[in-house]
């Protein structure tokens, strides 16, 4: 692996972001940076404020303006894209740039200043997650597994099915460590979501939720919650959710964090969140409308009706209805429909999903520049010349 850690003081140049961040608390960084792909992901602390960014770097040789600094020889430039955060009331920081001194441990200099990174996406926040995860611990139960396979195909299991494979305390911080683990998997093409023994997903453990009732915890689950789906689906992973069995409340929520829902004969999903007197606050209803349309969105939420395959599959919610029921079968069934999609080689795979997330979360122009960006990291490449070496015909 070639993260290095870093970590230093941290100056904030923009002064939209400089008047949002509390100035009274001293501001430093943390994070890890992968060389491979110019890829930077970081913690800036404030005082009891935590964002966490991820961004990649292009380095250049000029240093002049503010937002950029020579470290020894190289100037860094990193932007940090519509970076949203929450202190005590709701702030939003547009474009705020950062610039690194003292930090540069790693060797930088014999990087080759080109390019190669991925994309800079909107980054998600991260506040206080130390005093929801004290909490998050005092509710143990199930697991969350993760399997990786050679050929790039991992499987993501939720697993507690005493419970019907509901989230605990611990499963919300477990899986919230597997979705890193994945992020640093660099062979990866692929991702199954599922759940343990013939079921998806009951949501948040009621037991849990009960003893967290209060609106201060609730917003803290919410949003470590959110930080962790939307790095789930922002991974450089083709990822599938396999519905068998049930996925209620968080769990249906869950099913949209995936790039495709595959649902078995007899599964049901249901955004039951009406019926508790709530909304989805895992993301589900922001990732909802976004598939299946704004009218569609509606009626789920509103009805919390039973989404079963075939109304799934017609309002494009789903993309296949599985024929085989036990478990084997359509886990074999669901790696052969992705296996569709994830042939070839693990760069192109990457590529193709960086373009296609940043084209769905970034402005049309931020999404021209990453689309340039990663363009430039496949022209040349091993793949790329291999295929022209071949001479393929595409008829
Ligand atoms: C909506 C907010 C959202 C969030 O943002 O956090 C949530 O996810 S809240 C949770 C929403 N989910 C539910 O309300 C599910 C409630 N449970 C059910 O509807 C049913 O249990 C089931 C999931 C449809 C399964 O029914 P069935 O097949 O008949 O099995 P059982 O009912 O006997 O369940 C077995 C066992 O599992 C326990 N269980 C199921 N789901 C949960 C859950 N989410 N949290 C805690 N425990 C759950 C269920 O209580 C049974 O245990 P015992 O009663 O001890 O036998």
């Amino acid at each position: 692996m070639d993260d290095k850690s870093l970590s230093g003081d941290l100056q904030l140049f923009s002064a939209e972001s400089v008047a949002a961040v509390p100035q009274e608390s001293g501001t430093s960084f943390r994070g890890t940076f992968d060389q491979r792909l110019c890829f930077f992901r970081v913690t800036v602390v404030c005082g009891r404020l935590e964002l966490l960014l991820s961004a990649n770097i292009s380095i250049g040789k000029e240093s002049s303006t503010n937002e950029r600094l020579d470290c020894e020889g190289i100037a860094l430039k990193l932007y940090f894209y519509r970076v949203r955060y929450f202190v005590r009331k709701k702030c939003q920081v547009q474009m705020a740039m950062f610039c690194i001194h003292k930090c540069l441990k790693c060797g930088l200099r014999n990087q080759t200043l080109k390019q190669r990174g991925l994309s800079v996406y909107t980054s998600v926040y991260r506040v206080n997650e130390d005093d929801i995860k004290e909490k998050l611990q005092q509710h143990p139960g199930g697991s969350i597994d993760l399997q990786k396979d050679q050929n790039g195909i991992a499987n993501l299991i939720i697993n507690n099915p005493e419970r019907k494979n509901a989230f605990s305390g611990t499963m919300m911080l477990d899986f919230r460590d597997r979705v890193e683990e994945l992020e640093h998997w660099t062979n990866g093409k692929g991702l199954i979501v599922r759940g343990a023994e013939n079921t998806f997903c009951s949501g948040s453990d009621l037991r849990a939720v009960k003893a967290m009732s209060n609106p201060e915890d609730g917003l803290r689950i919410c949003m470590f919650m959110q930080n962790t789906l939307t790095r789930l689906l922002r991974l450089p992973l083709i990822s599938v959710a396999l519905v068998q069995g049930k996925a209620l409340g968080g769990g249906a929520e869950l099913t949209t964090a995936c790039d495709f829902r595959l649902m078995t004969s007899g599964s049901e999903i249901r955004f039951v969140h009406k019926h508790m007197g709530l909304v989805p606050g895992w993301g589900g209803a922001t990732r909802l409308i976004k598939l299946i349309g704004y009218r569609n969105a509606l009626k789920l939420l509103s009805s919390a009706q039973h989404v079963n395959p075939a109304t799934g599959l017609k309002i494009g919610l789903v993309d296949e209805i599985l024929s085989s029921t036990d478990e084997g079968s359509c886990l074999e069934e669901a790696e052969n429909w992705l296996n569709q999609y994830t042939g070839g080689s693990s760069q192109v795979i990457r590529a193709i999903k960086n373009v296609v997330v940043s084209g769905r979360e970034l402005s049309q122009e931020e999404s021209l520049k990453n689309e340039k960006s990663i363009f430039g990291t496949l022209w040349g490449s091993h793949a790329n010349l291999k295929a022209l070496d071949q001479n393929i015909k595409h008829n």
